[in-house]
């Protein structure tokens, strides 16, 4: 994924960030730092194209959302939320949806019941109401769905922020090893995008960092690969 020059603001003139440039590659796992408010969340929607951008391009095998569509691009690079879905009833309900979904349906599908009992999830958790459920649940629920659909990128906002150290280490372990195959069989490695406050997680996961800070109320940021950062 290439992202050249990138800019978002609040409303038309409140830039957020600007002149944001950075290349990775599958299988690089980049770690979002950077203190509340700066823009970590809005980073990410901005590769979803979620939100509208103010300059910039981004692309992905040299293609940009306008080349593939809104909901190709949005299949491929999957923004995962902490919260529920507001709108459906029970997992199982919201899997359901996505399934039929005319994007998803040209791409193989996993199991996402068998992925989260990865991550200590068990099977009645699916067909619960929501509202039935621990923060920590959803959480595992919604990324056990969203590894279901196998995306090219995998955009984290921070994805363990609800669970325990041992809950923590099994999501860590599956996604600084996961694969994917596509239709034709070929296995591929997704980028992953993983926002955390946790230096010690940040350490365990990272081979590339992406920090926002703020100089001079300006936002500045730093990637680099993570064994050359001072
Ligand atoms: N929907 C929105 N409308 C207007 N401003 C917003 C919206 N969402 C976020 N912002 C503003 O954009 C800025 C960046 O917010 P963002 O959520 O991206 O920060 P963050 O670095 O992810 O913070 P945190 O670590 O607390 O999650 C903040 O000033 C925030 O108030």
């Amino acid at each position: 994924m290439l992202v050249e020059n990138l800019c978002v603001a609040k409303g038309a003139t409140d830039v957020i960030f600007e002149h944001v440039s950075i290349e990775a590659k599958p299988g690089d796992l980049v770690v979002v730092r950077g203190p509340s408010g700066i823009g970590k969340t809005t980073f990410l929607k901005a590769l979803a194209h979620l939100i509208p951008l103010k300059h910039g391009k981004i692309t992905l095998n040299s293609q940009t959302f306008e080349d593939y569509g809104a909901a190709d691009w949005r299949t491929k690079v999957l923004y995962v939320p902490q919260r529920a879905p507001t709108m459906e009833i029970s997992p199982t309900s919201y899997f359901n949806r996505i399934k039929s979904f005319k994007s998803q349906k040209k791409r193989k599908i996993l199991d996402p019941v068998e992925i989260g009992k990865n991550f200590g999830l068990d099977e009645d958790i699916w067909t619960k109401n929501w509202s039935q459920l621990s923060g920590g649940e959803i959480q595992r629920v919604v990324l056990s769905i969203a590894l279901s659909t196998q995306p090219e990128v995998l955009l984290l906002d921070e994805p363990t922020s609800a669970l325990d150290p041992h809950s923590t280490e099994k999501v860590e372990n599956l996604l600084t090893k996961i694969e994917f195959n596509d239709n034709d069989g070929m296995i591929y490695k997704p980028l992953i995008f993983w926002i955390t406050h946790d230096d010690l997680q940040e350490q365990r996961i990272a081979t590339h960092i992406l920090r926002f800070e703020s100089v001079n109320n300006k936002t500045i940021y730093a990637y680099r690969a993570y064994h050359d950062f001072p």
